[in-house]
Formats: structure tokens, C-alpha cells, sequence
């Protein structure tokens, strides 16, 4: 089933005088279950086309789908909810809440899908159950009463990918992962990306390091806001 279903898509910027389109009319497909890597120089246009991927950011023409749904027609309180329980993100920079312990950072999806979720709410014992499942998973338990700031920065994306997975989103967008890590710690990263893939969610990832993209099954090449090349890898 196509998951993302993008047509047609131009994103226009105007600043002081300047018309920038970071997007030009850009159509692409995403099934359920690919692992996707969006590549290309600065500036060509990948940040601009993952925050619209991710309902953070609107195009200014064409069309987005997600999951069938077109995203232009969302209200407000729709388009929360999907950023919330559709999609997981992870940032470059992992952007943690400085002055919260990880288990506070990683409450808080909890806490906003309590607010999100008539149906279903989490009770306190089962947020605490989630958390340290999700902590123990990607071997970071020991590490819940301490801040940010006193992790490293592989143990640090590790709780932003926990924080992106604990409301089993479908979707996973990274804006590159393992910018901010030495080259072991970003291929465990990615390790865990591809686990994530694994079990069945869509991965998307910006990046700028052919070795990351090698990760993947799909690399969609962008230059000056086109699709230049839209490739299946086989790995292994
Ligand atoms: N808010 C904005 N206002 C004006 N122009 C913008 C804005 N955001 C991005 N742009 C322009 O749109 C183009 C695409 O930017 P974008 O950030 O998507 O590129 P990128 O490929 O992610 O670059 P990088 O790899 O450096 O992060 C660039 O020319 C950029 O200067």
C-alpha cells in the first residue's frame, strides 16, 4: 500500500525580495515498510521535503497523502495527532528537553498521546512499563534518572530513537541521525534504523554520507529542489 503520496509538490520560500523553490514540483511514492534515504548537496531541498513529509511544514502547492488521507484537508487537532501517533522523529541534534531526565523526555509522547487519545490512555504504571521496555531494548535502562547532558551523544540519539518509537508510530523520519556521531556510534545508529525497518515501519533519512544511504533500500537523490534519481538498493 502507498503510505506517502506526494504529487506535484512546489515549496516556495519568499525572504527580503528572494523567491527560493526548495521544492519544484516533486511526485514520490512511499510503500509501507521502506527504509528511504533522501540525498543531495546543501540546500537542495531535503529539510524543506521531510518537515512536509512530516506535517510540520506545508507545501505551497501540490498534494501530500498520508495514508490516504490528504493532509491539506486536516485540521489542527488531526494534524497533532498524526505527529504525535503516525510519525517518530529523530533530529540531527537529538533535541532532548535539557532540564528533563530521560525518563521525563521520554514520558512525554505518553503524556501527549494521553491528551491526543480518547480511546486510550496510559496509566501511570503502564507509561513506566513502555519506558523502560523501549530503554532496555536499546540498552540504555541504566541511564533513565540521569539528564542529557551527562550522556554521550550515541547514548543520547538512542533516547531520541526511544522517544520516536514509544507511541508505535508507522512512520519514522530522520533528519540526518548520525550527523553529531563518530562513525562507529552512527553505524550502530543506524543498526538500530534498520531493526526498526525490520519490524515492519517506514524509515525515512535525510543525509549527506553515501554510507548511511547504503542502509537503506531506496536512495531518492534531490538537486535543486527536483528528484534527480530515484534508485532500489539491494543490501544485505
Ligand atoms: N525559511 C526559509 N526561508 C527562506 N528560504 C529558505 C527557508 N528554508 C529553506 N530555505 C531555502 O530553501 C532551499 C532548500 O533548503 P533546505 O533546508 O530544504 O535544504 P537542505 O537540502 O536540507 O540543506 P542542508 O543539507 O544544508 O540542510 C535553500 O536554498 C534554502 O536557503
Amino acid at each position: 500500500m502507498e503510505q506517502l503520496e506526494v504529487k506535484d509538490l512546489t515549496k516556495r520560500y519568499v525572504a527580503y525580495g528572494n523567491v527560493t523553490n526548495a521544492l519544484n514540483s516533486v511526485s514520490l511514492n512511499v510503500k509501507e515498510g521502506e527504509m528511504v534515504a533522501i540525498m543531495g548537496p546543501s540546500g537542495s531541498g531535503k529539510t524543506t521535503m521531510l518537515n512536509i513529509l512530516g506535517c510540520l511544514d506545508n507545501p505551497t502547492l501540490g498534494e501530500y497523502k498520508l495514508q490516504g488521507k490528504s493532509v491539506e484537508t486536516m485540521n489542527a487537532k488531526e494534524l497533532a495527532k498524526i505527529r504525535n501517533q503516525s510519525i517518530g522523529f529523530v533530529f540531527q541534534q537529538f533535541a532532548l528537553i535539557a532540564e528533563y531526565s530521560i525518563y521525563e523526555n521520554l514520558e512525554l509522547p505518553l503524556l501527549y498521546w494521553n491528551l491526543h487519545n480518547k480511546k486510550h490512555k496510559y496509566s501511570k504504571s503502564e507509561m513506566r512499563s513502555k519506558i523502560f521496555n523501549i530503554l532496555e531494548a536499546l540498552g540504555i535502562k541504566e541511564h533513565y534518572t540521569k539528564y542529557p547532558s551527562q550522556l554521550s551523544g550515541g547514548q543520547q540519539q538512542r533516547v531520541a530513537i526511544a522517544r520516536a518509537l514509544l507511541v508505535e508510530p508507522d512512520i519514522i523520519i530522520a533528519d540526518e541521525p548520525t550527523g553529531a556521531l563518530d562513525q562507529k556510534t552512527g553505524a550502530e545508529v543506524m543498526k538500530l534504523l534498520v531493526d526498526v525497518n525490520k519490524k515492519g515501519k517506514t524509515v525515512i533519512i535525510v543525509t549527506h554520507d553515501e554510507k548511511i544511504a547504503a542502509y537503506c533500500n531506496r536512495r531518492i537523490d534531490i538537486m535543486d529542489g527536483k528528484i534527480q534519481s530515484d534508485k532500489v538498493l539491494v543490501n544485505s
